[in-house]
Protein backbone atom coordinates (compact mmCIF):
# COMPACT_ATOMS: atom_id res chain seq x y z
CA UNK A 1 0.00 0.00 0.00
CA UNK A 2 1.63 3.57 -1.01
CA UNK A 3 2.15 5.55 2.27
CA UNK A 4 1.11 9.35 2.14
CA UNK A 5 -1.43 9.79 -0.27
CA UNK A 6 -1.66 12.91 -2.39
CA UNK A 7 -4.81 14.20 -4.29
CA UNK A 8 -5.26 13.16 -7.49
CA UNK A 9 -4.28 15.85 -9.77
CA UNK A 10 -4.83 15.99 -13.48
CA UNK A 11 -2.54 17.70 -16.07
CA UNK A 12 -4.27 17.27 -19.61
CA UNK A 13 -1.67 17.93 -22.26
CA UNK A 14 -1.86 20.70 -24.73
CA UNK A 15 -4.83 20.46 -27.10
CA UNK A 16 -6.15 17.45 -24.80
CA UNK A 17 -8.14 19.22 -21.96
CA UNK A 18 -10.80 17.53 -20.92
CA UNK A 19 -12.85 14.63 -22.06
CA UNK A 20 -11.82 11.19 -21.77
CA UNK A 21 -7.74 9.90 -21.63
CA UNK A 22 -6.65 10.58 -24.85
CA UNK A 23 -4.57 7.22 -26.54
CA UNK A 24 -1.33 8.70 -25.37
CA UNK A 25 -2.05 8.65 -21.69
CA UNK A 26 0.68 8.42 -19.15
CA UNK A 27 -0.68 7.36 -16.02
CA UNK A 28 1.31 8.75 -12.85
CA UNK A 29 1.50 6.86 -9.73
CA UNK A 30 2.33 8.74 -6.15
CA UNK A 31 3.25 11.61 -4.17
CA UNK A 32 5.57 13.63 -5.57
CA UNK A 33 7.06 17.37 -5.17
CA UNK A 34 5.06 20.39 -7.19
CA UNK A 35 7.80 21.02 -9.02
CA UNK A 36 8.78 17.32 -10.21
CA UNK A 37 5.12 16.73 -10.87
CA UNK A 38 4.71 20.11 -13.14
CA UNK A 39 8.38 19.05 -14.71
CA UNK A 40 6.90 15.32 -15.78
CA UNK A 41 3.24 16.93 -16.95
CA UNK A 42 5.26 19.84 -18.70
CA UNK A 43 7.61 17.61 -20.65
CA UNK A 44 5.00 14.26 -21.44
CA UNK A 45 2.68 16.90 -23.11
CA UNK A 46 5.82 18.34 -25.27
CA UNK A 47 5.82 14.83 -26.25
CA UNK A 48 2.39 14.48 -27.09
CA UNK A 49 1.34 12.93 -23.30
CA UNK A 50 -1.70 13.40 -21.43
CA UNK A 51 -0.69 12.84 -18.17
CA UNK A 52 -3.04 11.36 -15.26
CA UNK A 53 -2.26 11.28 -11.48
CA UNK A 54 -3.38 8.83 -8.98
CA UNK A 55 -2.20 9.16 -5.62
CA UNK A 56 -2.34 5.08 -5.28
CA UNK A 57 -2.80 1.92 -7.61
CA UNK A 58 -6.37 1.38 -6.28
CA UNK A 59 -7.26 4.51 -7.83
CA UNK A 60 -6.75 3.44 -11.54
CA UNK A 61 -10.01 3.05 -13.42
CA UNK A 62 -9.97 0.57 -15.88
CA UNK A 63 -10.81 3.38 -18.67
CA UNK A 64 -7.66 4.81 -17.77
CA UNK A 65 -6.04 1.51 -18.04
CA UNK A 66 -7.49 1.07 -20.90
CA UNK A 67 -6.57 4.18 -22.69
CA UNK A 68 -3.06 4.20 -21.30
CA UNK A 69 0.59 3.53 -23.16
CA UNK A 70 2.75 4.16 -20.19
CA UNK A 71 2.70 4.42 -16.58
CA UNK A 72 5.09 5.95 -14.20
CA UNK A 73 5.15 4.82 -10.10
CA UNK A 74 7.15 7.52 -7.61
CA UNK A 75 8.30 3.98 -5.71
CA UNK A 76 10.26 6.48 -2.55
CA UNK A 77 6.49 6.21 -1.28
CA UNK A 78 6.68 2.75 -0.98
CA UNK A 79 7.89 0.83 2.08
CA UNK A 80 10.90 -1.28 0.83
CA UNK A 81 10.38 -4.34 1.35
CA UNK A 82 6.64 -3.91 -0.19
CA UNK A 83 8.31 -2.44 -3.32
CA UNK A 84 8.93 -5.68 -5.31
CA UNK A 85 5.62 -7.34 -4.48
CA UNK A 86 3.99 -4.18 -5.27
CA UNK A 87 4.91 -3.51 -8.44
CA UNK A 88 4.48 -6.77 -9.51
CA UNK A 89 0.69 -6.37 -8.46
CA UNK A 90 1.14 -3.34 -10.73
CA UNK A 91 2.74 -4.89 -13.93
CA UNK A 92 -0.22 -7.54 -13.52
CA UNK A 93 -2.77 -5.31 -13.40
CA UNK A 94 -1.45 -2.93 -16.13
CA UNK A 95 -0.66 -5.73 -18.45
CA UNK A 96 -0.90 -3.51 -21.85
CA UNK A 97 0.97 -0.93 -20.23
CA UNK A 98 5.08 -0.20 -19.99
CA UNK A 99 5.37 0.36 -15.93
CA UNK A 100 8.35 2.55 -15.27
CA UNK A 101 9.79 3.31 -11.83
CA UNK A 102 10.77 6.34 -10.36
CA UNK A 103 13.57 5.49 -8.16
CA UNK A 104 15.44 8.24 -6.35
CA UNK A 105 19.21 7.88 -5.56
CA UNK A 106 19.44 6.09 -2.46
CA UNK A 107 17.17 3.55 -4.36
CA UNK A 108 19.26 2.45 -6.97
CA UNK A 109 20.53 -0.41 -6.67
CA UNK A 110 16.70 -1.52 -6.81
CA UNK A 111 16.54 -0.23 -10.33
CA UNK A 112 17.97 -4.29 -11.62
CA UNK A 113 15.62 -5.88 -9.30
CA UNK A 114 12.79 -3.79 -10.86
CA UNK A 115 13.50 -5.03 -14.57
CA UNK A 116 13.76 -8.03 -13.93
CA UNK A 117 10.33 -8.03 -12.79
CA UNK A 118 9.24 -6.52 -16.11
CA UNK A 119 9.18 -3.14 -15.81
CA UNK A 120 10.09 -1.29 -19.30
CA UNK A 121 12.66 0.73 -17.91
CA UNK A 122 13.20 3.45 -14.98
CA UNK A 123 13.73 6.84 -14.44
CA UNK A 124 16.20 7.78 -11.76
CA UNK A 125 15.11 10.75 -10.04
CA UNK A 126 15.70 13.84 -9.79
CA UNK A 127 15.44 13.92 -13.83
CA UNK A 128 15.46 16.63 -16.42
CA UNK A 129 13.36 17.71 -18.54
CA UNK A 130 15.31 16.18 -21.53
CA UNK A 131 16.05 12.77 -19.87
CA UNK A 132 12.16 12.68 -19.27
CA UNK A 133 11.75 13.03 -22.97
CA UNK A 134 14.66 10.58 -24.14
CA UNK A 135 12.50 8.01 -22.21
CA UNK A 136 9.44 8.92 -23.62
CA UNK A 137 10.65 8.62 -27.18
CA UNK A 138 12.30 5.52 -26.59
CA UNK A 139 9.54 3.87 -25.26
CA UNK A 140 7.47 4.91 -28.67
CA UNK A 141 9.96 3.44 -30.53
CA UNK A 142 10.01 0.07 -28.63
CA UNK A 143 6.08 0.50 -28.84
CA UNK A 144 6.51 0.65 -32.64
CA UNK A 145 9.25 -1.80 -33.33
CA UNK A 146 6.88 -4.43 -30.75
CA UNK A 147 3.90 -4.27 -32.88
CA UNK A 148 5.04 -6.74 -35.07
CA UNK A 149 6.90 -8.90 -32.42
CA UNK A 150 4.26 -10.99 -30.21
CA UNK A 151 5.87 -12.44 -27.18
CA UNK A 152 4.85 -13.28 -23.44
CA UNK A 153 7.12 -15.49 -22.37
CA UNK A 154 9.83 -14.47 -19.92
CA UNK A 155 12.47 -15.87 -22.46
CA UNK A 156 10.57 -13.80 -25.25
CA UNK A 157 10.54 -10.96 -23.47
CA UNK A 158 14.80 -10.60 -22.19
CA UNK A 159 15.64 -11.30 -26.47
CA UNK A 160 13.32 -8.30 -27.21
CA UNK A 161 15.36 -6.31 -24.53
CA UNK A 162 18.12 -7.38 -25.50
CA UNK A 163 17.51 -6.90 -29.10
CA UNK A 164 16.49 -3.09 -28.41
CA UNK A 165 19.90 -2.70 -27.18
CA UNK A 166 22.02 -4.56 -29.77
CA UNK A 167 19.84 -2.75 -32.46
CA UNK A 168 21.68 0.89 -30.68
CA UNK A 169 24.66 -0.77 -31.12
CA UNK A 170 26.59 -0.15 -34.30
CA UNK A 171 27.94 -3.89 -35.38
CA UNK A 172 26.94 -6.62 -37.20
CA UNK A 173 24.31 -8.71 -35.61
CA UNK A 174 24.03 -12.46 -36.01
CA UNK A 175 20.42 -14.05 -35.16
CA UNK A 176 20.11 -17.68 -35.09
CA UNK A 177 17.48 -19.90 -34.25
CA UNK A 178 15.53 -22.80 -36.43
CA UNK A 179 13.69 -22.13 -39.39
CA UNK A 180 10.33 -20.40 -38.43
CA UNK A 181 11.06 -18.88 -35.20
CA UNK A 182 10.81 -15.20 -36.53
CA UNK A 183 14.83 -14.20 -37.13
CA UNK A 184 13.64 -12.51 -40.07
CA UNK A 185 10.57 -10.75 -38.27
CA UNK A 186 13.28 -9.83 -35.59
CA UNK A 187 15.16 -8.55 -38.02
CA UNK A 188 12.97 -6.13 -39.40
CA UNK A 189 12.41 -5.41 -34.95
CA UNK A 190 15.94 -4.13 -34.65
CA UNK A 191 15.91 -2.54 -37.96
CA UNK A 192 12.45 -0.48 -37.26
CA UNK A 193 13.88 -0.05 -33.83
CA UNK A 194 17.48 1.31 -35.29
CA UNK A 195 17.05 2.70 -38.32
CA UNK A 196 13.12 3.73 -38.31
CA UNK A 197 10.43 2.61 -40.36
CA UNK A 198 11.47 5.29 -43.52
CA UNK A 199 15.24 3.96 -43.98
CA UNK A 200 15.51 0.94 -46.47
CA UNK A 201 14.82 -2.70 -45.50
CA UNK A 202 16.63 -5.71 -47.93
CA UNK A 203 16.94 -9.16 -47.57
CA UNK A 204 18.44 -11.61 -49.42
CA UNK A 205 17.90 -15.46 -48.82
CA UNK A 206 21.52 -17.16 -49.54
CA UNK A 207 20.13 -20.49 -50.04
CA UNK A 208 17.49 -19.04 -52.62
CA UNK A 209 19.49 -17.40 -55.44
CA UNK A 210 21.67 -19.70 -57.67
CA UNK A 211 24.72 -19.36 -56.87
CA UNK A 212 26.27 -18.23 -60.26
CA UNK A 213 23.94 -14.98 -59.61
CA UNK A 214 24.43 -14.43 -55.90
CA UNK A 215 27.50 -12.21 -56.60
CA UNK A 216 26.06 -9.76 -58.75
CA UNK A 217 22.72 -9.79 -56.70
CA UNK A 218 25.06 -8.86 -53.47
CA UNK A 219 27.42 -6.69 -54.81
CA UNK A 220 25.67 -5.50 -58.26
CA UNK A 221 27.02 -4.80 -61.77
CA UNK A 222 28.26 -3.09 -64.28
CA UNK A 223 26.68 -3.18 -68.04
CA UNK A 224 28.83 -5.85 -69.55
CA UNK A 225 29.86 -7.24 -66.72
CA UNK A 226 28.75 -10.46 -67.79
CA UNK A 227 27.13 -12.04 -70.82
CA UNK A 228 23.66 -10.95 -70.77
CA UNK A 229 24.25 -7.69 -68.31
CA UNK A 230 22.86 -5.39 -70.41
CA UNK A 231 21.91 -2.77 -67.82
CA UNK A 232 24.16 -1.89 -64.80
CA UNK A 233 22.45 -3.20 -61.53
CA UNK A 234 22.94 -1.86 -57.73
CA UNK A 235 23.38 -5.19 -55.76
CA UNK A 236 21.34 -5.40 -52.35
CA UNK A 237 24.33 -3.75 -50.51
CA UNK A 238 23.63 -0.37 -52.44
CA UNK A 239 19.80 -0.68 -52.01
CA UNK A 240 20.45 -1.04 -48.50
CA UNK A 241 22.78 1.69 -48.13
CA UNK A 242 21.19 3.91 -45.19
CA UNK A 243 19.36 0.56 -43.44
CA UNK A 244 19.63 -2.73 -42.93
CA UNK A 245 20.64 -5.60 -44.86
CA UNK A 246 19.91 -9.04 -43.52
CA UNK A 247 22.02 -12.20 -45.42
CA UNK A 248 19.38 -15.04 -44.75
CA UNK A 249 20.72 -18.65 -44.61
CA UNK A 250 24.19 -16.83 -44.37
CA UNK A 251 25.36 -20.50 -43.42
CA UNK A 252 24.89 -21.33 -47.52
CA UNK A 253 27.08 -18.44 -48.76
CA UNK A 254 29.60 -20.36 -51.29
CA UNK A 255 33.15 -19.87 -49.58
CA UNK A 256 34.26 -17.76 -52.30
CA UNK A 257 31.62 -15.13 -52.00
CA UNK A 258 32.51 -15.20 -48.09
CA UNK A 259 35.68 -13.99 -48.85
CA UNK A 260 34.20 -10.99 -50.94
CA UNK A 261 31.80 -10.67 -48.16
CA UNK A 262 34.43 -10.11 -45.07
CA UNK A 263 36.13 -7.42 -46.96
CA UNK A 264 33.10 -5.70 -47.94
CA UNK A 265 31.89 -5.63 -44.43
CA UNK A 266 35.67 -4.80 -43.23
CA UNK A 267 35.70 -2.08 -45.50
CA UNK A 268 32.21 -1.15 -45.59
CA UNK A 269 32.63 0.02 -49.12
CA UNK A 270 31.29 -1.95 -52.40
CA UNK A 271 32.78 -2.95 -55.50
CA UNK A 272 29.82 -3.51 -58.92
CA UNK A 273 31.32 -6.46 -60.86
CA UNK A 274 33.04 -5.17 -63.95
CA UNK A 275 33.52 -1.91 -62.39
CA UNK A 276 36.58 -0.11 -60.99
CA UNK A 277 34.68 2.91 -58.59
CA UNK A 278 34.21 1.54 -54.74
CA UNK A 279 30.92 2.92 -53.30
CA UNK A 280 31.21 3.83 -49.34
CA UNK A 281 28.64 2.22 -47.60
CA UNK A 282 26.42 2.88 -44.46
CA UNK A 283 24.46 -0.70 -43.62
CA UNK A 284 23.74 -2.26 -41.14
CA UNK A 285 24.47 -6.12 -42.04
CA UNK A 286 22.15 -8.17 -39.86
CA UNK A 287 23.20 -12.26 -40.79
CA UNK A 288 20.44 -15.40 -40.14
CA UNK A 289 21.08 -18.74 -40.07
CA UNK A 290 19.40 -21.81 -38.42
CA UNK A 291 22.83 -24.23 -38.98
CA UNK A 292 25.55 -24.09 -35.81
CA UNK A 293 28.13 -22.01 -37.55
CA UNK A 294 31.21 -23.33 -35.70
CA UNK A 295 30.27 -26.42 -36.48
CA UNK A 296 30.70 -25.30 -39.84
CA UNK A 297 33.68 -23.85 -39.42
CA UNK A 298 34.75 -26.86 -38.10
CA UNK A 299 33.89 -28.64 -41.27
CA UNK A 300 35.40 -26.16 -43.05
CA UNK A 301 32.08 -24.85 -45.06
CA UNK A 302 32.58 -21.24 -43.45
CA UNK A 303 35.33 -19.35 -42.84
CA UNK A 304 36.00 -18.73 -39.30
CA UNK A 305 37.18 -14.70 -39.67
CA UNK A 306 33.81 -13.82 -41.18
CA UNK A 307 32.55 -16.01 -38.15
CA UNK A 308 34.29 -13.58 -35.90
CA UNK A 309 33.17 -10.35 -38.27
CA UNK A 310 29.73 -11.26 -38.54
CA UNK A 311 29.09 -12.72 -34.60
CA UNK A 312 30.13 -9.68 -32.70
CA UNK A 313 26.35 -9.17 -31.16
CA UNK A 314 24.35 -12.68 -31.23
CA UNK A 315 20.84 -13.03 -30.49
CA UNK A 316 19.05 -16.53 -30.37
CA UNK A 317 15.54 -16.98 -30.86
CA UNK A 318 14.38 -19.92 -29.04
CA UNK A 319 12.07 -22.85 -30.39
CA UNK A 320 8.61 -22.02 -29.49
CA UNK A 321 7.96 -25.66 -27.57
CA UNK A 322 10.46 -24.04 -25.01
CA UNK A 323 8.82 -21.04 -24.63
CA UNK A 324 4.86 -22.07 -24.72
CA UNK A 325 3.60 -19.20 -22.97
CA UNK A 326 3.76 -17.49 -26.58
CA UNK A 327 1.55 -20.46 -28.46
CA UNK A 328 -1.57 -18.68 -27.75
CA UNK A 329 -0.88 -15.27 -27.96
CA UNK A 330 0.69 -15.86 -31.21
CA UNK A 331 -2.32 -18.00 -31.94
CA UNK A 332 -4.64 -15.19 -31.48
CA UNK A 333 -2.18 -12.60 -32.84
CA UNK A 334 -2.68 -14.88 -36.28
CA UNK A 335 -6.75 -15.43 -36.00
CA UNK A 336 -6.62 -11.16 -35.57
CA UNK A 337 -4.43 -11.26 -38.72
CA UNK A 338 -6.40 -13.75 -40.82
CA UNK A 339 -9.94 -13.23 -39.57
CA UNK A 340 -10.32 -9.54 -38.38
CA UNK A 341 -13.69 -9.62 -39.24
CA UNK A 342 -14.15 -12.02 -35.60
CA UNK A 343 -12.13 -9.83 -33.38
CA UNK A 344 -12.95 -10.02 -30.42
CA UNK A 345 -14.39 -13.05 -30.33
CA UNK A 346 -12.42 -16.19 -28.51
CA UNK A 347 -12.56 -18.45 -31.28
CA UNK A 348 -10.10 -20.96 -29.45
CA UNK A 349 -11.71 -23.77 -27.23
CA UNK A 350 -10.42 -24.96 -24.44
CA UNK A 351 -9.29 -28.31 -26.03
CA UNK A 352 -7.89 -26.71 -29.03
CA UNK A 353 -5.51 -24.58 -26.54
CA UNK A 354 -4.38 -27.48 -24.66
CA UNK A 355 -3.86 -29.55 -27.90
CA UNK A 356 -1.76 -26.70 -29.15
CA UNK A 357 -0.09 -26.37 -25.76
CA UNK A 358 1.10 -29.87 -25.81
CA UNK A 359 2.46 -29.53 -29.66
CA UNK A 360 6.23 -29.75 -29.96
CA UNK A 361 5.80 -27.17 -32.91
CA UNK A 362 8.94 -28.31 -34.99
CA UNK A 363 7.79 -25.69 -37.34
CA UNK A 364 8.21 -23.23 -34.96
CA UNK A 365 6.08 -20.29 -35.26
CA UNK A 366 5.57 -20.58 -39.15
CA UNK A 367 3.70 -23.53 -38.65
CA UNK A 368 1.26 -22.44 -35.72
CA UNK A 369 0.52 -19.47 -38.13
CA UNK A 370 -0.22 -22.22 -41.05
CA UNK A 371 -2.12 -24.07 -38.41
CA UNK A 372 -4.32 -20.77 -37.75
CA UNK A 373 -5.05 -20.48 -41.24
CA UNK A 374 -5.79 -23.69 -41.90
CA UNK A 375 -8.71 -23.92 -38.59
CA UNK A 376 -9.80 -20.46 -39.74
CA UNK A 377 -10.72 -22.65 -43.44
CA UNK A 378 -11.50 -25.70 -41.78
CA UNK A 379 -13.73 -24.94 -38.47
CA UNK A 380 -17.20 -25.90 -38.49
CA UNK A 381 -19.06 -22.69 -37.14
CA UNK A 382 -17.00 -19.98 -35.04
CA UNK A 383 -15.46 -21.96 -33.24
CA UNK A 384 -11.85 -23.53 -33.97
CA UNK A 385 -11.75 -27.42 -32.04
CA UNK A 386 -8.49 -29.24 -31.90
CA UNK A 387 -9.43 -31.57 -34.86
CA UNK A 388 -9.51 -28.58 -37.20
CA UNK A 389 -5.52 -27.46 -36.42
CA UNK A 390 -4.18 -30.35 -38.21
CA UNK A 391 -2.24 -31.45 -35.43
CA UNK A 392 -0.49 -34.71 -35.24
CA UNK A 393 -2.54 -36.11 -32.23
CA UNK A 394 -5.31 -32.96 -31.01
CA UNK A 395 -6.44 -34.52 -28.43
CA UNK A 396 -4.51 -36.51 -25.89
CA UNK A 397 -5.79 -39.51 -24.45
CA UNK A 398 -6.09 -39.25 -20.20
CA UNK A 399 -4.51 -42.91 -19.26
CA UNK A 400 -6.83 -45.63 -17.57
CA UNK A 401 -7.10 -45.10 -13.89
CA UNK A 402 -4.75 -46.25 -11.73
CA UNK A 403 -4.86 -47.74 -8.33
CA UNK A 404 -3.55 -45.07 -5.79
CA UNK A 405 -0.64 -46.44 -4.84
CA UNK A 406 1.23 -47.54 -7.56
CA UNK A 407 0.25 -44.05 -8.88
CA UNK A 408 2.25 -42.15 -6.66
CA UNK A 409 5.00 -43.58 -7.05
CA UNK A 410 5.12 -43.68 -10.49
CA UNK A 411 3.33 -40.18 -10.40
CA UNK A 412 6.35 -38.24 -8.33
CA UNK A 413 8.71 -39.58 -10.69
CA UNK A 414 6.47 -39.07 -14.09
CA UNK A 415 6.13 -35.13 -12.55
CA UNK A 416 10.17 -34.67 -12.33
CA UNK A 417 10.57 -36.64 -15.81
CA UNK A 418 7.93 -34.45 -18.08
CA UNK A 419 8.32 -30.81 -19.37
CA UNK A 420 6.14 -28.51 -17.46
CA UNK A 421 3.64 -28.73 -19.98
CA UNK A 422 3.70 -32.39 -20.29
CA UNK A 423 3.39 -32.05 -16.21
CA UNK A 424 0.53 -29.60 -16.31
CA UNK A 425 -1.60 -32.07 -18.77
CA UNK A 426 -0.77 -35.39 -16.20
CA UNK A 427 -2.20 -33.28 -13.64
CA UNK A 428 -5.36 -32.41 -15.32
CA UNK A 429 -5.60 -36.18 -16.50
CA UNK A 430 -5.10 -37.23 -12.98
CA UNK A 431 -7.99 -34.93 -11.32
CA UNK A 432 -10.30 -36.54 -14.44
CA UNK A 433 -9.38 -39.63 -12.91
CA UNK A 434 -10.46 -38.95 -9.82
CA UNK A 435 -13.66 -36.53 -10.95
CA UNK A 436 -12.33 -33.57 -9.97
CA UNK A 437 -11.32 -35.14 -6.13
CA UNK A 438 -8.22 -32.59 -5.96
CA UNK A 439 -7.19 -34.51 -2.50
CA UNK A 440 -6.58 -38.11 -4.37
CA UNK A 441 -5.53 -36.43 -7.25
CA UNK A 442 -2.94 -35.06 -5.11
CA UNK A 443 -2.33 -38.37 -3.74
CA UNK A 444 -1.99 -40.32 -6.91
CA UNK A 445 0.74 -37.39 -8.36
CA UNK A 446 2.26 -37.86 -4.95
CA UNK A 447 2.35 -34.28 -4.13
CA UNK A 448 0.55 -32.74 -1.21
CA UNK A 449 -3.03 -30.74 -2.25
CA UNK A 450 -1.44 -27.55 -1.13
CA UNK A 451 1.28 -28.39 -3.94
CA UNK A 452 -1.58 -29.12 -6.12
CA UNK A 453 -2.96 -25.96 -5.41
CA UNK A 454 0.14 -24.21 -6.39
CA UNK A 455 0.00 -25.82 -9.31
CA UNK A 456 -3.18 -25.43 -10.53
CA UNK A 457 -2.97 -21.55 -9.82
CA UNK A 458 0.37 -21.57 -12.13
CA UNK A 459 -1.50 -23.17 -15.03
CA UNK A 460 -4.31 -20.41 -14.55
CA UNK A 461 -1.91 -17.86 -14.31
CA UNK A 462 -0.94 -19.60 -17.77
CA UNK A 463 -4.41 -18.91 -19.61
CA UNK A 464 -5.29 -22.71 -18.64
CA UNK A 465 -8.93 -22.73 -18.41
CA UNK A 466 -9.82 -25.09 -14.85
CA UNK A 467 -12.89 -24.34 -14.58
CA UNK A 468 -14.51 -25.47 -17.48
CA UNK A 469 -16.88 -28.93 -17.33
CA UNK A 470 -14.34 -31.11 -18.99
CA UNK A 471 -12.67 -30.93 -15.64
CA UNK A 472 -15.27 -31.53 -13.30
CA UNK A 473 -13.53 -29.55 -10.76
CA UNK A 474 -16.28 -29.09 -8.24
CA UNK A 475 -15.31 -31.23 -5.62
CA UNK A 476 -12.32 -31.32 -3.27
N1 LIG B 1 7.04 -13.48 -32.40
C1 LIG B 1 6.31 -13.46 -33.51
N2 LIG B 1 5.20 -12.68 -33.58
C2 LIG B 1 4.43 -12.68 -34.68
N3 LIG B 1 4.69 -13.38 -35.79
C3 LIG B 1 5.78 -14.17 -35.79
C4 LIG B 1 6.65 -14.24 -34.66
N4 LIG B 1 7.67 -15.07 -34.95
C5 LIG B 1 7.47 -15.50 -36.21
N5 LIG B 1 6.34 -14.96 -36.73
C6 LIG B 1 5.77 -15.22 -38.07
O1 LIG B 1 6.11 -16.55 -38.40
C7 LIG B 1 6.52 -16.65 -39.77
C8 LIG B 1 7.94 -17.16 -39.83
O2 LIG B 1 8.83 -16.19 -39.31
P1 LIG B 1 10.23 -15.80 -40.03
O3 LIG B 1 10.11 -15.90 -41.52
O4 LIG B 1 10.70 -14.53 -39.46
O5 LIG B 1 11.11 -17.03 -39.49
P2 LIG B 1 12.61 -17.42 -39.84
O6 LIG B 1 13.21 -17.88 -38.57
O7 LIG B 1 13.27 -16.29 -40.58
O8 LIG B 1 12.38 -18.66 -40.79
P3 LIG B 1 13.44 -19.37 -41.78
O9 LIG B 1 14.59 -19.86 -40.91
O10 LIG B 1 12.67 -20.51 -42.33
O11 LIG B 1 13.85 -18.33 -42.75
C9 LIG B 1 6.37 -15.26 -40.35
O12 LIG B 1 5.09 -15.13 -40.98
C10 LIG B 1 6.43 -14.35 -39.13
O13 LIG B 1 5.74 -13.14 -39.34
Amino acid sequence: MVKSLGQITDFPAEGQKGGAPAPNTLLVIGTADGSMQSLLATGASKEGYQTLSFSHTEQIDADALEAASLLFIFVSDIPQQALLPQVAALIDKARDISVIPVVGYQDQEKAASLLELGCADFLLSPFSESQLRALLRRQEQVRAAEEGFVTSSPVGRRLLAMAQRVALADAPILITGETGTGKELMARYIHRFSSGEEAPFVAVNCAAIPEPMLESILFGHERGAFTGAVTAQPGKFELANGGTLLLDEIGELPLDLQAKLLRVLQEQRVERLGGHKEKELNVRVIAATNRDLRREVAEGRFREDLLFRIDVLSLHIAPLRDRREDVIPLAQRFIRQYAPQEAGHELLTESAKRAMLLHEWPGNVRELENAMQRALVLRNGLFIQPHDLGLPNPEPQAPAPEPLQEAAVEGKAALRARGKWAEYQYIIDAIRRFNGHKAKAAKSLGITPRALRYRLKAMREQGIDLNSDWLGESQQ
